[in-house]
């Protein structure tokens, strides 16, 4: 959480003139709440729940750019799904650069909230484990987010070019 995937999902989508979809504002959108106040109203499990409902409804549709949680590969049903029907981009970021961001992120994370710094880095490498399933990985310690995404956008260029099973589903725009 708070890699960059919603800002760089952002600019993805903008430069291939794709529609962008972010699942926390969508799961926001349908409580009518921030997600700080989903957890404290509702609890975890139902903020879960209902990301599991939604990424399985949006990855039914094509041609979209969209921004899963950076929990939401903790369930194996969305990792599966996310697989199957999409080319996960896997951002990741050293926990010495993800630690200097916890100020910036802290708010609006509830899972990172009444955690001590050592508890928030047993997390950080608790979870390298769900995020091992990918399709491509980009490390973007001190790299700006346009970059990123231009990053991104190569690698899509390229395997569009390489991968032809792959145009079916992403070429047609
Ligand atoms: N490449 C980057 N370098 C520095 N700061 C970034 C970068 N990408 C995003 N940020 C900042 O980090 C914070 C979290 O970004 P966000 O896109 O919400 O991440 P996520 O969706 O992964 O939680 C925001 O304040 C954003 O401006
Ligand atoms: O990692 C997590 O468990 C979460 C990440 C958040 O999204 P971002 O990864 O966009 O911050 C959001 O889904 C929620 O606060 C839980
Ligand atoms: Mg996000």
């Amino acid at each position: 959480m708070g890699v960059g995937k919603t800002t760089i999902g952002e600019l993805v989508a903008k430069k291939l003139y794709r529609e962008f979809i972010d699942i926390d504002k969508e799961i926001e959108k349908e409580f009518n709440m921030p997600i700080p106040e989903i957890f404290k109203t509702f609890g975890e499990e139902t903020f879960r729940e209902k990301e599991k409902e939604i990424i399985t409804a949006f990855s039914k549709k094509r041609l979209k750019v969209i921004s899963v949680g950076g929990g939401a590969f903790g369930q194996e049903e969305i990792k599966n799904i996310c697989m199957t029907n999409g080319i996960v981009f896997l951002l990741d970021l050293s926990w010495d650069c993800w630690k200097e961001r916890l100020d910036l992120i802290i708010d609006n994370r509830p899972v990172l909230q009444g955690r001590t710094l050592e508890e928030i880095e047993e997390l950080y490498y608790q979870r390298q484990k769900i995020y091992s399933t990918h399709n491509s990985r980009f490390n973007t310690d001190n790299i700006e987010a346009e970059e990123i995404s231009d990053y991104i956008i190569d690698t899509l260029k390229l395997s569009w070019d390489i991968h032809e099973p792959h145009s079916g589903k992403i070429l047609e725009i």
